[in-house]
């Protein structure tokens, strides 16, 4: 069953911004256009205004996330993705857009879509201070322990806590 949708109160600050929809059921996102033209050199970022405001459920929190299309075809990434949207922000929501293509330009228009928007549940939390946290399997492992990543010589190898290069199962 589709669950109820959650209801988020929108202000337009720019009245021709369409109100963001899903372009499919169950997509997760829904799309944010700029109100602003920009010209980005390689390397160049921008913080574009979308001409909306939110109010969020408390709860709740938006995370905006980059296009993978926009990724693939031009290299344009957001330099915090995903940036996150407070229940409590009533400010115009913003992208910071950066372009990661080694050579080409890339030209914004006017309401060009230029991220998404998803919303999410989130916990309030409250942290209770210990001497020693509980054991695990994982324990402090981090930062490729579990190796097999790219770019090392051998796709096996892990780097230890001392830096040395060890043998995952070996
Ligand atoms: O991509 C983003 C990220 C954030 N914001 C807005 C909404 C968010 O609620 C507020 C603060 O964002 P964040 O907490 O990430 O930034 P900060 O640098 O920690 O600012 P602050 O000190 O205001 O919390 O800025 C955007 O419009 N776009
Ligand atoms: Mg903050």
């Amino acid at each position: 069953m589709t669950p109820a949708p959650v209801d988020v109160l929108i202000r337009r600050i720019d009245p021709a911004v369409p109100i963001p929809s899903r372009a499919h059921p169950g997509d997760a996102g829904v799309d944010l256009v700029t109100t602003e033209a920009a010209e980005l050199a390689p390397g160049e970022r921008a913080v574009l205004p979308t001409g909306v405001s939110i109010a969020l459920p408390d709860g709740y929190a938006a995370f905006v996330h980059p296009r993978s299309g926009l990724a693939a075809r031009c290299g344009v990434a957001m330099v915090n993705a995903p940036g996150t949207i407070d229940a409590g922000y009533r400010g115009e929501i913003k992208v910071i857009v950066i372009n990661l293509d080694p050579r080409e330009t890339v030209r914004f228009q006017p309401f060009d879509r230029i991220a998404q928007l998803v919303v999410q549940r989130v916990e309030t939390v409250r942290f209770h201070e210990v001497a020693e946290l509980p054991g695990s399997a994982r324990a402090s492992g981090g930062f490729g322990s579990t190796g097999g990543h790219a770019g090392t010589d051998n796709p096996y190898a892990a780097v230890g806590p001392g830096g040395t290069a060890d043998r995952k199962g070996q």
